[in-house]
C-alpha cells in the first residue's frame, strides 16, 4: 500500500508556495539525520534528546522476538486477556494498532472508578497487565498499577508473574519494578511519548495482544527513505506544509479535521490528535485537531478556518481545499510525525515539549489536598449540578447554562471542546454530544474522554490560541474504589483532575461550564435535550 498525500485547492497552493524552501533548507534529510537545530535555539535543550523516533522502526526490531516469546509464555499458561494501563503516548498507539489488527486489548486510560472496575472485572486467572509509563510518575498509571497488584494478590495470583512494565531506563517506576521483581521492557529515552508508537510503548502491548508488530515495523522502515528525501514529492513535507500554511479567510486555517474516510485504520484520529495538539498547541499558537467522519457537520458548514484531511484507502483528489492521505499504519505513523515537526518549524514552535500539561497536574494535586473544600454548585437542575468558571449564567436551568455557554463561542474562530469525565465503556453515548453540538453551532467541536484528553489535546486547550469554550461533564461513579497505599480514591482523583483543569482554564480566561450528573445515562440524555 503506497504512502500518498494528495492536496487540492488552497492547500495545493500553500504547498507549492512553501515546499521549495523546505527542500532548499534540506529539512527532510536533516530530520532524518536527527539535526536538533531545526526548531530554533530555545528548543534545542529538548530537541537534542527527542529525535530518536526517526529511527525507531529499525531500533525496535530486536525487541520483537522477546515480545513474541513472552506472548507464547503467557498463552501457554492460558493467559490471553491483556490489559494496558497507561495514559497519552503510552496507550493511544497500542489502541490504534490493536483495533486496526482486530485483536483485543483492554485499554485502561482512565481514573473513572466504573471503568477501572470494568477492567478489574475480567477473568484475572487469564489476565496479564502491561503498565506503561515513560516518566514512571504519572498518577493515573501508578494508581492503576496499584489496583491490579492488589487484585492479583487478593486472587492468590503472583503479581510478578502477570504484570509487565514498560518504562524509560532510570525512571522511578523502573527502579521499583526491578526491586519488586517485575519483567521490565525499557523504552528508548530519546523518544517523547507522542512519538513513541514504534518503540516498546507501541509494540509491547500490541504484540502481546496479537498484532503483527514485525509487519508494522516493516511498513515504517519502507517509508524511511522517501520521508528523508529533500524532494518536492516528499509526502511528509507536503502534509507538513499543508497543515501549517493553508490559508483561510482570517489567516491560515488553524483547525485540522482528521476524517476517517474509508481507511482500514481504526481510530487513527485519536492517535494523531495527541501528536498534533501537544506538539503545536503552545504559546497561543497551534493547530487544533478535530476528529471527524465524512458526515460531520464541520465538513458541510463552509468553515474558513478548518482544513479537512481525509484518511482514505487510496488517496484521491477531493474537491475544495482538502488533503487526502493513504498508506499502511506503520507508514502513516512516520508520515504524521514528520509532517508535525515540519509544520512546527513553519509555525515557529518547539514540537517536543508540553509546558501546559504540568499546570493541570499541579492544580489536580492541589485539589486533591483540599478535597473537602468542594465548591458549591451555582444551582442544581434535573439532578445536574451546574458550575461555571469565567462564564456568566442568568437563569437556573441546564438549558440556560448551555445557552450562556454557547453565547461565548466566537462565530469565526471559536471551537467547542467537550471533556467527558465518564466511563467510556458504559456511557459511550456521551460521544454523541459532539455531533449534536457541531450541528447546532456549525463550529468545530472536539470530544475527549477524561482524564485521557489531559495527556493529549489538553496541552492545546490551555496553551493554544484562546478560542475555545469548554464543557466538562462529570458523574459520580456507581461504586468508588480506593487507590491502595494512597489516601485517595479513584473517585476523588478524577474529581480533582476535573476541578484542577477547570481552574487552570479559568485562570487563562477560558470559559468552562461544568455539569455534574447524579446519573450518567439520565444526565447525558438531559444535556442532549437541553442542546
Ligand atoms: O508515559 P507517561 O510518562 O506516563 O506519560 C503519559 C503522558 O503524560 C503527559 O501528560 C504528557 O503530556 C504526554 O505526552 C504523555 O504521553
Amino acid at each position: 500500500m503506497p504512502l500518498k498525500v494528495v492536496v487540492a485547492g488552497t492547500a495545493a497552493a500553500a504547498v507549492s508556495n512553501t515546499i521549495g524552501q523546505l527542500v532548499a533548507d534540506k529539512v527532510a534529510s536533516r530530520i532524518a539525520a536527527k539535526d536538533f537545530t531545526l526548531w530554533g535555539k530555545e528548543a534545542e535543550a529538548e530537541s537534542s534528546i527527542r529525535l530518536g523516533w526517526v529511527s525507531s522502526a529499525f531500533d525496535s526490531a530486536p525487541l520483537v522476538d522477546s515480545i513474541l516469546a513472552l506472548k507464547k509464555e503467557f498463552n501457554d499458561k492460558g493467559v490471553n486477556r491483556f490489559v494496558l494501563c497507561g495514559m497519552g503516548g503510552s496507550s493511544l498507539a497500542p489502541e490504534v494498532i490493536t483495533r486496526t489488527a482486530g485483536v483485543d486489548l483492554v485499554v485502561l486510560d482512565s481514573t473513572d472508578a466504573d471503568q477501572v472496575g470494568a477492567a478489574l472485572a475480567g477473568d484475572l486467572a487469564k489476565t496479564a497487565v502491561i503498565v506503561s509509563s515513560k516518566s514512571g510518575s504519572t498518577v493515573e498509571t501508578d494508581s492503576q498499577k496499584r489496583i491490579f497488584e492488589k487484585a492479583f494478590t487478593d486472587a492468590g495470583i503472583d503479581k510478578t508473574d502477570r504484570i509487565v512494565v514498560v518504562t524509560d531506563p532510570g525512571s522511578p517506576m523502573e527502579a521499583a519494578a526491578k526491586a519488586d521483581g517485575y519483567r521490565v521492557f525499557n523504552a528508548d529515552p530519546t523518544v517523547g511519548g507522542r512519538y513513541s508508537a514504534l518503540t516498546a510503548f507501541g509494540i509491547v502491548p500490541s504484540g502481546l495482544a496479537g498484532a503483527d508488530i514485525a509487519e508494522l515495523l516493516k511498513q515504517a522502515q519502507e517509508v524511511a527513505e522517501v520521508l528523508a528525501s529533500d524532494s518536492e514529492e516528499n509526502p511528509g513535507l507536503i502534509l507538513g506544509a499543508a497543515l501549517a500554511r493553508t490559508p483561510g479567510e482570517m489567516g491560515n486555517r488553524d483547525k485540522i479535521g482528521i476524517v476517517a474516510d474509508g481507511t482500514h485504520i481504526v481510530g487513527f484520529g485519536d492517535w494523531a490528535e495527541q501528536l498534533i495538539a501537544e506538539s503545536t498547541g503552545k504559546l497561543s499558537k497551534g493547530v487544533l485537531p478535530v476528529v471527524l467522519d465524512p458526515s460531520s457537520a464541520e465538513l458541510h458548514s463552509g468553515l474558513a478556518d478548518l482544513l479537512a484531511v481525509h484518511v482514505q484507502a487510496d488517496a484521491k483528489p477531493i474537491s475544495g481545499d482538502a488533503v487526502s492521505v493513504s498508506g499502511s499504519l506503520g507508514a502513516q505513523f512516520m508520515l504524521w510525525e514528520y509532517a508535525t515537526v515540519v509544520a512546527s518549524r513553519l509555525i515557529g514552535i518547539n514540537p517536543f515539549d508540553q509546558p501546559d500539561v504540568e499546570s493541570a497536574k499541579i492544580a489536580a494535586r492541589g485539589m486533591l489536598e483540599q478535597r473537602d473544600a468542594v465548591i458549591a454548585p451555582m444551582f442544581t437542575d434535573n439532578q445536574i449540578e451546574v458550575r461555571a468558571t469565567e462564564l456568566q449564567i442568568s437563569g437556573t436551568s441546564v438549558v440556560d447554562a448551555v445557552q450562556a455557554f454557547l453565547s461565548n463561542l466566537d462565530d469565526d474562530e471559536g471551537y467547542v471542546s467537550i471533556h467527558a469525565y465518564l466511563d467510556r465503556t458504559s456511557v459511550p453515548e456521551a460521544a454523541e454530544l459532539r455531533d449534536l453540538l457541531a450541528n447546532k453551532t456549525r463550529r468545530p467541536v472536539t470530544f475527549g474522554w477524561a482524564p485521557r484528553f489531559l495527556h493529549s489535546t489538553g496541552q492545546y486547550h490551555k496553551g493554544g490560541p484562546r478560542q475555545g469554550v469548554y464543557l466538562q461533564i462529570i458523574s459520580q461513579a456507581k461504586q468508588d474504589i480506593a487507590v491502595p497505599g494512597r489516601d485517595f480514591s479513584f473517585g476523588e482523583l478524577i474529581a480533582s483532575q476535573a476541578a484542577g483543569d477547570a481552574k487552570v482554564l479559568g485562570a487563562l480566561g477560558r470559559p468552562v461550564l461544568t455539569l455534574t450528573l447524579a446519573d450518567a445515562k439520565a444526565g447525558i440524555q438531559a444535556i442532549k435535550n437541553a442542546i
